[in-house]
C-alpha cells in the first residue's frame, strides 16, 4: 500500500468541538458557518455512499417545463434508514451542537463539474422562520454560493472534502444558495443535508 492509499483509508473522525468554525453574518438575521475539516478521513464514506445510496434521478419544474436535475439524490426521511452508521453519529453531534434534533437526511451526488444545483431556498425542509441547515461536503471541492433573495452580491464558500457548511437564521427565507456548474473538470462530490421534522412545521 503506498502513502496515498494509507491516507485515503485514514479512520474517520468528527470534530465535536467545531474548533475551525467561522461564522459569516449575512445580514441582521441570517448567517452561514463554514467548518473546515469537520470530518477527517471521509474518503471511505464518500465511496460507500456513491456505491450504496438509493440514488434517484429527479425532475424539477422550471417555469412550465419539467427538467431533469443535473445531479442524483437519495432521500432518507428517517435517520434510522441512513445508508452509513457514520451519518447517524454526525447527526447526533450536529443535534447536540446546534440544538436541533436532526432526524433525516437527503444526499446529493454531483457526478462531475457539469452537475449543479440552481438558486433555491430549502422550502420543503424548512418552513419555520428560523432554521439551522447543516450540509456536509464529501469528495471534490466545489463552490457553494449564497445571495440575497431580493438580489445583490453573492457570498462564495469553497467547501472541501469533510467540510461542513451550516445555514442559519432566516437564510432559507431571505437568501438563496446554489452549487454552480464549472468549466474546470472536477471529480465526484457528494453533499449530505441534515433535516429535522421540527423545522418542517410553520412557525
Ligand atoms: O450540495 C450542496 O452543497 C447543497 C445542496 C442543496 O442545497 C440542496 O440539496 O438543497
Ligand atoms: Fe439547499
Amino acid at each position: 500500500m503506498d502513502q496515498l492509499d494509507l491516507f485515503a483509508q485514514q479512520a474517520p473522525s468528527l470534530d465535536r468541538a467545531f474548533a475551525t468554525a467561522r461564522r459569516v453574518r449575512l445580514d441582521e438575521t441570517s448567517w452561514v458557518e463554514h467548518v473546515p475539516a469537520w470530518l477527517t478521513g471521509s474518503d471511505q464514506l464518500l465511496r460507500a455512499l456513491i456505491a450504496g445510496a438509493a440514488w434517484e434521478q429527479r425532475l424539477r419544474r422550471i417555469a412550465d417545463r419539467m427538467m431533469v436535475e443535473p445531479r442524483l439524490t437519495a432521500e432518507y426521511p428517517d435517520l434510522a434508514d441512513a445508508p452509513h452508521e457514520l451519518l447517524r453519529t454526525a447527526a447526533a453531534v450536529l443535534s447536540a451542537h446546534y440544538g436541533v434534533p436532526y432526524d433525516g437526511l437527503w444526499i446529493n451526488f454531483y457526478r462531475d463539474h457539469h452537475d449543479s444545483t440552481g438558486w433555491h431556498g430549502d422550502w420543503a425542509t424548512c418552513r419555520r422562520e428560523l432554521c439551522v441547515v447543516p450540509v456536509l461536503s464529501l469528495g471534490a471541492t466545489r463552490r457553494f454560493l449564497l445571495k440575497p433573495r431580493t438580489g445583490g452580491r453573492s457570498v462564495a464558500l469553497t467547501p472541501a472534502a469533510g467540510d461542513l457548511i451550516v445555514m442559519g437564521g432566516r437564510c432559507q427565507r431571505d437568501w438563496r444558495h446554489s452549487v454552480p456548474k464549472q468549466t474546470t473538470p472536477s471529480g465526484p462530490r457528494v453533499s449530505v443535508n441534515f433535516s429535522s421534522r421540527l423545522q418542517f412545521q410553520r412557525s
